[in-house]
């Protein structure tokens, strides 16, 4: 496996002190990122949400999409908690990349919407791989998950590596004027489950 561990230290935020383990992908060179709060206990599920980098929505506080409302409650919720963790994968845009993700939104700008973008710029809807959570959270010390998302493709990557998925907790939140289409998109054509959340066409 061409995961390796690096280092760890504390990351102070405004929900807590997390501790912060930096993972280095040999292969790819990528850089991922493991966020654990409190005592994890390997026999216990975890609550925790495996998180895919948005530059836009996670820092940039962009509206057309839903992550970094995602990723503030997930912090949230864990530190409420008192124990949890998230995992911070570096695999943007869905895996295409930065600039190929601009590229996407140019395109949406101009009226496909986010899966006929990818496929125009010859990418498939979701390229994102999941084969490094297994030895992070091995290195976490997490072996069953309480799993916030509303992706069933992450409940199978993690189902698919060995990880117990005790339950999916839906993490519906963040939705707007902007990203109301994407979201349904999300849920229409990429298998989102987001009961929860009402369209206005509906
Ligand atoms: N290609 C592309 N990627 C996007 C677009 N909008 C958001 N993304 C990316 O989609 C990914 C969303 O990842 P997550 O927050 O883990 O969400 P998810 O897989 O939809 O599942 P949840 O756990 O339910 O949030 C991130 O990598 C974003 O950069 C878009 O319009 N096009
Ligand atoms: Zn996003």
């Amino acid at each position: 496996m061409s995961i390796k561990y690096i280092a760890t230290s504390k990351l102070p935020t405004p929900w807590g002190v997390f501790a912060m383990h930096g993972f280095e992908d040999t292969a790819t060179g990528k850089e991922h990122v493991a966020l654990t709060f409190g005592q994890l206990d390997p026999t216990q599920p975890m609550l925790g949400r495996i998180h895919s980098e948005c530059l836009t929505g996670d820092a940039l506080f962009s509206l057309r999409c839903d992550c970094g409302f995602q990723l503030q409650a997930a912090m949230q919720n864990v530190a409420e908690k008192g124990q949890g963790f998230l995992l911070y994968l570096r695999q943007e845009g869905r895996g295409i990349g930065l600039l190929n993700k601009i590229r996407a939104y140019e395109l949406q700008d101009a009226g496909a919407n986010t899966v006929e973008a990818n496929l125009q710029l010859g990418f498939e809807a979701d390229m994102r791989k999941y084969d490094m959570i297994l030895p992070m959270l091995e290195k976490i010390g997490v072996t069953k998950v309480r799993l916030m998302t509303n992706n069933p493709r992450k409940v199978t990557a993690m189902q698919d590596a060995g990880i117990e998925v005790v339950e999916r907790i839906p993490l519906q939140v963040g939705k707007n004027r902007y990203n109301e289409s994407y979201l349904k998109t999300k849920s229409t054509e990429l298998g989102h489950m987001m009961s929860e959340y009402h369209f206005h066409d509906e």
